[in-house]
């Protein structure tokens, strides 16, 4: 890593830092082998490969009656085949058996006509319009949708509904997924109070960020091994950092990271490791501090409850989902036309909080929030997006094309 990294106070560029963190990412966690019933939002570990074709035979695709395709519109009536009870005899030309959706086609036929466009009567069946009748219509064929020894799903994938059906489809009761990567967050600063805990009416507040910071990675698929508030104590900073980094994969802190005399948690972590990365040019977010305690990552985040949670959603989020085994994982990001002027500050990213809509042309239009201060969490959740500002510009007039980041694939 470069030297700048090591030992310049300058800030460091978002690409830069990025990069810093991706080439400093350990290798993805272990493996287990888990119950579909338990797969989703977890990362597969191992190909798919099918053992089995998918559709496993060939079926009629309507309700309806099957038979040989001769250009007919009567035919004879000899059985019925339905999902889970074929029609066992070999049908002749001129016959024909009603069949359900999914149903075994049985042998000799090649057609199905639903069953809206038939009428039945006795043993005997008239298609209503056998003009309109195309030989083959209404049929899956046996393997057309997945062959045996396809590899359906690679190793890095995120585990979806649709995905988590397939491998039922396919028999799977078990799938193999990486293990889920074991955070600790620490919470740092003596004002600070666990909520529920008794409030003594000294300038304290209640910890947001564990919290918060918490839910956001439980959703990514974190297993949260620790969330505890370190005081403004470096020895016992030292102490608990040092416990947490022998029982997790990754170790977040957030507040203490800046320039004040209580700011302790860098002169923590060099005192256990390194900080590679400390401050960056982005705002909210400039104090975040990167770094590793022997291989295990840290991330200092500010302590402002909105700082914490976009540094967490920009940096720590690509580390954390490399550490998870994911491969395709980027950020989402559009353009949006931008209503109004906005205004940052040369030389740094800024992130502002928008709303964005799509206006009845189906262009994606974007406001900001009128209260930006990093202090007031209701800024996000009264955002639905993250507004780039890049860091060449300290202001774009409305009607710019703009980046933004929808939370709702953030966070
Ligand atoms: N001289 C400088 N002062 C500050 C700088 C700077 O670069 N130089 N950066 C400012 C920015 S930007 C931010 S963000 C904050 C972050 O500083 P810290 O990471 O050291 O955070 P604290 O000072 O501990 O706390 C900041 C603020 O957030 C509140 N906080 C902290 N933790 C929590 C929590 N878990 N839940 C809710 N609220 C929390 C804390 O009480 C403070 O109000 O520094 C600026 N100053
Ligand atoms: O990280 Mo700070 O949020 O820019 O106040």
């Amino acid at each position: 890593m470069s030297d700048c990294f090591e030992t310049s106070d300058a800030l460091v560029e978002v690409s830069d830092l990025l990069a810093h963190i991706r080439s400093a990412a350990p290798a993805p966690v272990g493996m287990e082998r888990v119950p579909l019933t338990q797969a989703v939002d977890r990362v597969l570990a191992e190909p798919l490969v099918a053992a089995l074709a998918l559709p496993r035979y060939t079926a009629s695709a309507m309700d309806g009656v099957a038979f040989a395709h001769q250009g007919q519109a009567c035919l004879r009536l000899i059985g019925e085949a339905l999902a889970g009870h074929p029609f066992n005899d070999p049908v002749a030309p001129g016959e024909a058996v009603t069949i359900t959706t999914g149903a075994p086609l049985p042998a000799g036929c090649d057609t199905v006509v639903m069953a809206e466009d038939i009428v039945i009567s006795e043993d005997q069946v008239e298609l209503a319009r056998p003009e309109t009748v195309r030989k083959g219509q209404n049929i899956r064929h046996a393997g057309e949708e997945i062959a045996i020894g396809d590899r359906v799903f690679e190793p890095g994938m995120l585990l979806g509904p649709a995905q988590i059906g397939m491998a039922a489809s396919l028999g799977h009761s078990h799938i193999e997924v990486h293990c889920r990567p074991k955070v600790a967050i620490f919470s740092s600063g003596d004002e600070l109070r666990r909520a529920g805990a008794v409030d003594d009416k000294s300038p304290s507040l209640f910890d947001a960020n564990a919290f918060s910071l918490a839910a956001c990675l439980k959703r990514w698929g974190a297993e949260v091994v620790m969330t505890e508030i370190l005081p403004d104590r470096l020895d016992e900073s030292v102490v608990q950092l040092s416990s947490a980094s022998r029982q997790a994969d990754l170790i977040i802190t957030s507040g203490g990271v800046s320039a004040g005399q209580a700011d302790l948690i860098r002169a923590a972590i060099q005192q256990l490791g390194q900080v590679t990365s400390w401050r960056v040019a982005m705002r909210p977010g400039k104090p975040m501090a990167f770094g590793h305690i022997q291989k295990i990552p840290f991330f200092g985040l500010p302590g402002n409850p909105v700082a914490a949670l976009v540094t967490l959603m920009q940096f720590v989020q690509p580390l954390f989902r490399q550490l998870s085994g994911c491969r395709q994982w980027a950020p989402v990001k559009w353009q949006a036309l931008c209503e109004q002027s906005l205004k940052g500050r040369h030389g740094r990213l800024d992130l502002l909080r928008g709303r964005y809509h799509v206006d009845a042309c189906g262009v994606i239009r974007v406001n900001v929030i009128k209260e930006q201060g990093s202090h007031r969490l209701s800024s996000l959740y009264d955002a639905n997006c993250l507004i780039e500002l890049p860091d060449d510009l300290a202001a774009c007039e409305a009607g710019t094309s703009v980046t933004i980041q929808p939370l709702g694939e953030l966070i």
